[in-house]
């Protein structure tokens, strides 16, 4: 989402070109394994690091002549492979980095750390030392990767679609914002302890996973075994893709299925823990996102956040039924066309959010 200055209700600056969301994404997860900000908000400068982290994930995603055609991939015709490698190196490079420091700091230190201040990277730095180690640097950066990816992009792209229905149904926003201002009130700002007092926004949140999946297909799976299936027999060692995007959006299971309706999961135990089969934008069983329990805190707070600093319009006067909603597909399911949002001012907050 691009986030539009406003001064009072005249736009004095438009459009700026890194997407608010995702940095806040980022530095969650930067902060969880590092403690520390890797996304800038300082928005002429440019950011490596995120950089890197979409070129990863774009590489991962595009459309690839090798997943219909194995026997191609060897020549790159995309060049996917090319540009995995040198976004995941500059990754890398960083993670050393921290690995290093974190090494030096460690055998500097005469007493051990509070284990309190541990962040991701410490805690697994203390469970993988000796000759015994289970895991070395390059497993180490391999995670890491594998969290960066998994856990920015689509903790963003659900909060941007979240914004997009809710500027596309102002009556949803105004009552999402009522419930937000009745219970957080004056207080300045939204905490995880307070999501919970939230039903509405939550019901906003799980009828954004139903309609906008961040990962419509989920991870693709293979057959270990013939198996049959409500009559179809899938054979040993196929790809199986699961379309939730498809689910999410079935007649037979919902009732106005393209409507964006949270009152249909209010008063509702359905959920998106994987035990509910018609909502799993997380996946289900074994395999189910590790991400999950911090997914679920973080949306809804980074929504809120949003929700109770600011009131919000689109430029130009727009209508909003003109906003597009069109989809790309690939690894994560993005806005085709970034969202364009304009904060106004309601209320002093202690922090500037840009
Ligand atoms: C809106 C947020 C998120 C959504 C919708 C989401 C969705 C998913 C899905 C559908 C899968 C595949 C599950 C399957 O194979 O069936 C997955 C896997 C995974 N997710 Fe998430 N995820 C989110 C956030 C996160 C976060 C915040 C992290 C970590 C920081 C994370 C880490 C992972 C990892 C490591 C995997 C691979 C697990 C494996 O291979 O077993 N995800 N996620």
């Amino acid at each position: 989402m691009t986030v539009e200055k406003t001064l009072g209700d005249s736009t004095v600056l438009s459009a700026t070109y890194r997407s608010h969301e995702s940095l806040e994404a980022l530095n969650i997860i930067s902060n969880i394994l590092f403690s520390v900000d890797l996304g800038s908000y300082d928005l002429k400068k440019p950011n490596r690091f995120q950089d890197a982290v979409i070129g990863v994930m774009e590489a991962i995603g595009n459309p690839d002549a090798a997943n219909y055609f194995p026997f191609l991939g060897f020549l790159d015709l995309q060049g996917n492979r090319k540009g995995l490698k040198v976004s995941s190196e500059k990754l890398f490079r960083v993670f050393r980095g921290f690995i290093d420091a974190k090494r030096a700091e460690k055998s500097s230190r005469n007493n051990p750390k509070d284990v309190s201040s541990n962040d991701f990277v410490d805690a697994i730095l203390e469970h993988t030392e000796g000759d015994e180690a289970e895991l070395n640097t390059n497993d180490i950066v391999h995670l890491l990767l594998d969290l960066f990816g998994a856990g920015t992009d689509t903790n963003s792209s659900t909060v941007e679609w979240a914004m997009a229905e809710l500027l596309r149904n102002p009556k949803t926003m105004a009552k999402a914002q009522d419930e937000i201002d009745r219970v957080i009130g004056q207080k300045g700002v939204v905490e995880e302890s307070d999501i919970s007092e939230l039903p509405y926004l939550q019901a906003v949140v799980k009828e954004t996973f139903r309609l906008h999946p961040a990962a419509p297909l989920l991870v693709p799976r293979k057959a270990e075994s013939d198996v049959e299936i409500l009559g179809f027999m899938v054979p040993k060692d196929s790809q199986v893709l699961m379309n939730v995007w498809a689910i999410g959006r079935d007649p037979s299971v919902w009732e106005n299925p393209t409507r964006f309706e949270p009152e249909r999961f209010l008063g509702k135990e359905t959920d998106v823990k994987g035990r509910d089969y018609e909502l799993t934008p997380f996946g289900a069983g074994r395999r189910i996102c590790p991400g999950l329990p911090l997914a679920v805190k973080t949306v809804p707070l980074m929504l809120a956040s949003l929700l109770y600093s600011f009131d919000w319009k689109l430029p130009n006067d727009m209508d909003s039924q003109d906003l597009d909603m069109d989809e790309t597909f690939g690894l994560t399911l993005h806005k085709t066309n970034p969202l364009h949002a304009v904060p106004v001012k309601k209320r002093a907050i202690n922090k500037p959010l840009l």
